[in-house]
This record gives structure tokens, C-alpha cells and sequence, in this order.
């Protein structure tokens, strides 16, 4: 599986409820150029969520049919759910030099290195257990069987955040915020040969006339 590009491909992982999708749409605010990846998945819509924006829903029996059919560049089944990532979206976004955030399990995340080493993950944590149960509890979008399920899955995924390249406490939101762009704009500034817009603009001060 190769995935030639120029764009930076960032990953952003949690366990449920450590407010990764918080900080992925302010940093998406703050930090135009980055291209959200819209998952595909097999969990039913929470209320408010819309096909499009924060997933494609889709039937279980349509999800494999995908996967048989390499739609996917990293899929996982993650709290009894399954969710993947569209190869085609990815790979296109990339090519026209747009750097793409993933937000995905660990799972995905590791399938993901494989395919591109490059890429930049980051690991969010919340601040403590107790805090992570109030704000899944909080959210008010979750059955509480889904979220006792949920907290029993942090502690596999706690298990994983050594794999990635940052961590971020989530603790104070604007601290955490802060850091998970200071990441986006060091990596952004990465030297001309691995990016697109500075290789252009090096190429143009350079030009003759
Ligand atoms: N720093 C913070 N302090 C207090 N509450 C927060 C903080 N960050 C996020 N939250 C709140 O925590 C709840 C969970 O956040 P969010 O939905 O972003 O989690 P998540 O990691 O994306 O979870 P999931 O993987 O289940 O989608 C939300 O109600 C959000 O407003
Ligand atoms: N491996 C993948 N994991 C994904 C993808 N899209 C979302 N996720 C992760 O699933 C859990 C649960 O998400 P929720 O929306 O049901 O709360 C969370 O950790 C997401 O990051 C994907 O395409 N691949």
C-alpha cells in the first residue's frame, strides 16, 4: 500500500470522551488548509450528527463490501462499531498538497504507519479517569451501557498512547488546544523538500528575471 503525497498526513487518537473531536474542530477553526477525513462507519447517528458531516453511515452488510473491495486505507471495528477510512479521499487530498487530519483509533493509527510512515500522531489524554467518565457521562449523547463499555475499552487504548509521536493532556481545553497546534505549525514549516507550498514558494524566490 503506498500513498505518494505531498501534503502532511496527521493523526489524532483518544479513548471516547478524552475530547478529541473538540480539539480536532477548533483546531480546524484556527488552522485553515487541513482537510478533515469523514469516516465511514456502522454506528447508528447520534441525535444531531448528519450523514456527510460527521460520518457516512452505512449498513453493516455495505461496510464489507468496502473492505472486499479496498475502499478502505485503514478500517477497525472500535466499541462494537466498525469505521474506516476512504483510500481515495485520502490519497486525492494529499496529492493536491492538503494536509488531512484522521481522527481514529489506535488500530487505524497503526495501520496507518505502515502505509505512511510519515505521517504525524497524536495521542490525546484526558486528565485523569474520574474526568473522562464526567465528560462521557456529560455529553449526554451515549446510552449508559455504551459508555460503561466505553471506559472498559480506555484502559487498551491508554495501552497504546506510547506508539504515537506526541500526547497532549487534555486538561485545560486551551492549554491542550495550544499544543495541538504548536505541533500542526512546527510540522508545517518542515523543511521545503517535504512541502509542497515552501518547495513552490523556494522555487519561485529562486526564479531568474
Ligand atoms: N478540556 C476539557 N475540559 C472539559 N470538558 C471537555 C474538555 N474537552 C472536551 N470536553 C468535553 O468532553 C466531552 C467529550 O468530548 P468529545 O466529544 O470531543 O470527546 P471524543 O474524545 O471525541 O469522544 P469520542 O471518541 O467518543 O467521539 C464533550 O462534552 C466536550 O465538550
Ligand atoms: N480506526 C478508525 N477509527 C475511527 C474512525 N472513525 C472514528 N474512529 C474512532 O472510533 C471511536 C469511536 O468514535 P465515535 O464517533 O463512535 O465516538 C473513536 O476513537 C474514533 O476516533 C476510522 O475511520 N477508523
Amino acid at each position: 500500500m503506498s500513498l505518494d503525497s505531498s501534503g502532511t498526513l496527521f493523526i489524532v487518537a483518544a479513548p471516547s470522551g478524552a475530547g478529541k473531536s473538540t480539539l480536532v474542530n477548533a483546531l480546524l477553526e484556527r488552522e485553515p488548509g487541513i482537510s478533515l477525513s469523514i469516516s465511514h462507519t456502522t454506528r447508528p447517528p447520534r441525535p444531531g450528527e448528519e450523514y456527510g458531516r460527521h460520518y457516512y453511515f452505512v449498513e453493516r452488510a455495505e461496510f464489507e463490501r468496502e473492505v472486499a473491495e479496498g475502499v478502505f486505507l485503514e478500517h477497525a471495528e472500535v466499541h462494537g462499531n466498525f469505521y474506516g477510512t476512504s483510500r481515495n479521499t485520502v490519497q486525492d487530498l494529499l496529492q493536491q498538497g492538503r494536509d488531512v487530519l484522521l481522527e481514529i483509533d489506535w488500530q487505524g493509527a497503526a495501520q496507518i504507519r505502515k502505509a505512511k510512515s510519515d505521517c504525524v500522531s497524536v495521542f490525546i489524554l484526558p486528565p485523569s479517569r474520574a474526568e473522562l467518565e464526567r465528560r462521557l457521562r456529560g455529553r449526554g449523547s451515549d446510552s449508559a451501557e455504551v459508555i460503561e463499555r466505553r471506559l472498559r475499552n480506555s484502559r487498551g487504548e491508554i495501552a497504546h498512547a506510547h506508539e504515537f509521536d506526541y500526547i497532549i493532556v487534555n486538561d485545560r481545553f486551551e492549554d491542550a488546544l495550544d499544543g495541538l497546534r504548536a505541533i500542526v505549525q512546527a510540522v508545517r514549516q518542515r523543511s521545503g523538500l517535504q512541502c509542497q507550498r515552501h518547495a513552490d514558494l523556494i522555487r519561485e524566490l529562486l526564479a531568474e528575471g
